[in-house]
């Protein structure tokens, strides 16, 4: 700063209090300076007062003796986001930090060096510092403030035809998966096999024979899936303890009633096999008669924990990856 004028010095004092720095682009000896005529004399630049000066520098942690007291701060703050950026790392949960803080927007760029030097992902969106393990995009709608909040109603058929429409991306899916796996593993007739032709109708997707389609051959595979599980060595042993828990007996009478009646209620002593057994009763009855993919069971239980042991129960008494068959997903806890 060269040589201000002695009524200028108070000013240049409460300048410091401000918190600009000694080559601040603000200060008198700053080429192309615009200052207001009445108060020229006193060497006030126009952008003394403007929001930028105000907005970047006027913490109010720091009072004044900003050179020195920027200086630690910065350094200090940076070394909290050394620690920060490192634990970030080491957690397995967390993906990304988020700030507001002011003094981070301020030492964005050396958070960012930081960052590039530890391998993760910084951006400053608007007032927000985030530093990331992904890649981040160049727009955070959830960190704009100014983004208008609208709900958007879509009308019940609407959703259901998106939903179903979903579904049916979800089943030629999986039906592309198995295909893939091999259709070696599973014999299957010869004129049920070439019913349908899935890359042929890519654009049916709106249409409902092709989904009953796709339905009718997933049940087929199902069919052959649990013959050759009943079959096999371990298959067989499963089977054998399954007949010999007190449901089995009751098997038929169960599935007749399940068929005639909307709502039944069983009850049987604790461990007869009404959890994991039951809804097995459906589902391979609907399997064997060829309608596996539009039967849907629900299977509630009041915690979580019991209702992973029961998915993993009945995923081995089926000889099936647990999480991998779609309706084994479907043993859901109502209540946790
Ligand atoms: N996780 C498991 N591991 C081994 N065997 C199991 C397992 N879960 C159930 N079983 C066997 O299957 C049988 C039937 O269990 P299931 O849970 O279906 O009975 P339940 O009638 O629903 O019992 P509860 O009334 O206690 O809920 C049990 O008696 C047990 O022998």
């Amino acid at each position: 700063m060269h040589n201000p004028k002695p009524a200028a010095s108070f000013l240049i004092a409460r300048l410091r209090c401000l918190h600009l720095p000694k080559n601040h682009p603000s200060l008198p000896h700053t080429p192309n300076l615009r200052f207001q005529p009445f108060l020229s004399s006193l060497f006030i630049p126009t952008r003394l007062f403007s929001p930028y000066a105000f907005e970047q520098f006027s913490d109010d942690e720091y009072n004044c003796d900003f050179e020195n007291h920027q200086a630690s701060s910065t350094v200090a703050n940076v070394d909290e986001w050394k620690w920060k950026l490192s634990m970030l790392l080491r957690s397995e949960k967390d993906q990304e930090i988020v700030s507001r803080d002011r003094k981070d927007r301020r030492d964005y760029e050396q958070i960012s060096n930081l960052c590039k030097r530890m391998g993760l992902y910084s951006e400053l969106f608007g007032k927000v510092v985030v530093a990331s393990k992904v890649p981040l995009p160049n727009y955070r709608p959830d960190l704009d403030d100014k983004r208008p909040q609208r709900e958007v109603v879509i009308p019940l058929s609407l959703q259901r035809r998106v939903e179903g429409l979903l579904q049916e991306h979800v089943d030629r899916l999986h039906l592309n998966s198995e295909k893939a796996i091999g259709e070696g593993d599973y014999v299957t007739p010869p004129d049920q096999d070439k019913d349908i032709d899935l890359e042929e109708n890519t654009d049916s997707f709106v249409d409902g024979s092709v989904m009953e389609k796709v339905l009718q051959r997933r049940s087929l595979r199902m069919r052959n899936m649990q013959r050759a599980w009943q079959e096999s060595p371990e298959g067989k042993r499963m089977l054998e303890f399954r007949k010999s828990l007190p449901s089995f007996k009751e098997k038929e009478g169960l599935l007749q009633a399940i068929a005639r009646n909307q709502v039944i209620v069983i009850s049987g002593e604790t461990g007869c096999g009404k959890t994991t057994q039951i809804p097995q009763y459906v589902l391979e009855s609907e399997i064997e008669s060829g309608r596996g993919a539009f039967c849907s069971i629900i299977c509630t239980q009041p915690r979580r924990i019991s209702a992973m042991a029961v998915a993993e129960r009945v995923s081995s008494e089926r000889g099936e990856p647990l999480g991998e068959t779609r309706f084994f997903d479907r043993l859901v806890s109502k209540f946790d």
